[in-house]
């Protein structure tokens, strides 16, 4: 008899999360109620291959957030495995570890629209490319049609949302209000520690 695993569809959403805001967790939430996903799990990642972050929190605070951010949604979770992987952290590797903990799963790479055009450039990428599919939340200020070669790519409709953790750090920075573009409890825990702010 199958498991309530074995029919299970995953999306995996990989992220900095410096810090986890509101863009994340409508899209988040979008990917895991209406497609056919029955949960989302946020990948928080130490480092990003490609980002160059002089202002990057450590990732268990960064992780801290997440959590706050996502408490009391079922279809949402937080995972830690790329902290005892070697960095920077590949989406490959994490996939493949992944795999090995949870064999009746299948996932599925979420990603944002600013991320696909370098999809071929990430390491395996053929494989990510023929073994995965792949969902496109679109993001205001990039194409969604830049990879005809890869068929297992689908975009959804969504509403775009402009908000990014850059503009949230710049925001604390200038001391301006970060309310509703984050939850109350993470713009609380931000303000608490002081992160970001001069
Ligand atoms: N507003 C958004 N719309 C669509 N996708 C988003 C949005 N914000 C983040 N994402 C996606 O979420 C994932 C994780 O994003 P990340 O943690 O790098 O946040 P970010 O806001 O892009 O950060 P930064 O501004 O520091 O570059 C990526 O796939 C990214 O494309
Ligand atoms: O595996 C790769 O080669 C790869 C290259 C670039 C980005 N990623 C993952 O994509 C996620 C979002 O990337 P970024 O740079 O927008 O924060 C992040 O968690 C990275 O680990 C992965």
């Amino acid at each position: 008899m199958a498991t309530p695993e074995a029919s299970q569809r995953v999306g995996l959403l990989f992220g900095s999360f410096n810090p986890i805001h509101t863009g994340h967790l409508i899209l988040a939430n979008f990917m895991a109620t209406r497609t056919d996903l029955s949960a989302v799990w946020l990948v928080v990642s130490p480092q990003s291959p490609f980002k160059v972050e002089e202002e990057l929190l450590p990732e268990a605070a960064r992780l801290s957030l997440v959590e706050l951010a996502i408490a009391g949604n079922d279809r949402l979770r937080a995972l830690d495995v790329e902290f005892t992987m070697p960095r920077p952290s590949y989406t490959i590797d994490t996939l493949d570890e992944l795999r090995r903990q949870h064999p009746g799963t299948e996932f599925v790479l979420i990603t944002g629209g600013d991320n696909l055009a370098g999809l071929p450039r990430w390491k395996g990428a053929e494989r990510l490319r023929t073994e995965l599919d792949v969902y496109v939340y679109p993001r205001p200020g990039f194409a969604v049609d830049v990879l005809p070669d890869w068929p297992r790519v689908r975009v959804v409709e969504a509403p775009l949302l402009d908000i990014s953790a850059t503009f949230i750090r710049h925001s604390l920075q200038a001391g301006a209000s970060i309310r509703y573009l984050v939850p109350d409890d993470v713009a609380q825990e931000i303000e608490a520690k002081g992160y970001w702010q001069r």
